[in-house]
């Protein structure tokens, strides 16, 4: 049976510990960043991010965020090196936002908010797939960068023009030839920290490599994720905003920066 959770009053991140008590382990994401609290690692190597626009594949609404998908099935489309070992292949990337600019972001600096963070989710090819790969606590790598008010973001419209064809729960169509790189910051500056999923399952797998610079993004481009819709057609529509777990306890972990 799949077990309705969402993020609302009576299914948010407060009741995922019913159905997932992982909720309350120790490597739960996301976290709040304290830039005076990470410790620079010199051994940190440099993100090696390699995409290819064909492995685009669609876009999907699937009621809690929407996720645009890469075939996997080979290494066309990878992360290596910061602080992975090996190579992780990129299976999709999503957003999460607010209902106001004050929020959205999952990851909090020092306490601040944005009103938008991209995930993009890479999974350990020394596991045979995906599935595998997320029950296993080196199996995935997700890069968070944050989205902050301003100027529109031309990058990030081929996107944003999708969103009318999906905006619905269920809805999907297709989505080629984009290379999510152009999503990213120019410097790939990133603090990294163990943690999980951030919705339900909530697996504990994930190395976070959260990117230290935002990208801009227009009150009108944010206008667009908020015209989404947590419901599915024929259902009475429920906007789809503040789809963020907020930060979950430290518990001991240490944050590394790749930067002085
Ligand atoms: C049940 O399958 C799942 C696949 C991916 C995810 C992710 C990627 C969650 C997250 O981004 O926190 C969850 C469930
Ligand atoms: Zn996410």
């Amino acid at each position: 049976m799949s077990h309705a959770w969402g993020y609302g009053a009576q299914d948010g991140p407060d009741t995922w510990a019913e159905s997932f008590p992982i909720a309350n382990g120790p490597r739960q994401s996301p976290i709040d960043i304290v830039p005076t609290q990470a410790q620079h690692d010199p051994a940190l190597k440099h993100l090696k991010l390699k995409y290819d626009p064909a492995t685009a594949k669609g876009i999907l609404n699937n009621g809690h965020t929407f996720q645009v998908d890469f075939t996997d099935d080979d290494n066309s489309s990878t992360l290596a090196g910061g602080p992975v070992t090996g190579i992780y292949r990129l299976k999709q990337f999503h957003f999460h936002w607010g209902s106001g600019d004050d929020k959205g972001s999952e990851h909090t600096i020092a306490g601040t908010r944005f009103p938008c963070e991209l995930h993009l989710v890479h999974w350990n090819t020394k596991y045979p797939n995906f599935g595998e790969a997320a029950s296993k606590p080196d199996g995935l790598a997700v890069v968070g960068v944050f989205l902050k008010i301003g100027s529109a973001n031309p990058r990030l419209q081929k996107v944003i023009d999708a969103l009318d064809e999906i905006r619905s729960k269920g809805r999907q169509t297709t989505f080629s030839n984009f290379d999510p790189k152009t999503l990213l910051p120019a410097a790939l500056d990133f603090w990294t920290y163990e943690g999980s999923l951030t919705t339900p399952p909530l697996l504990e797998s994930v190395t976070w490599i959260v990117l230290k610079d935002p990208v801009s993004v227009s009150p009108a481009q944010m206008a667009k994720f908020r015209s989404l819709l947590f419901t599915s057609e024929g259902e009475a529509p429920c906007c789809m905003v503040d789809n963020f777990r907020p930060p979950q306890p430290l518990k001991g972990r240490k944050v590394r920066a790749s930067f002085k």
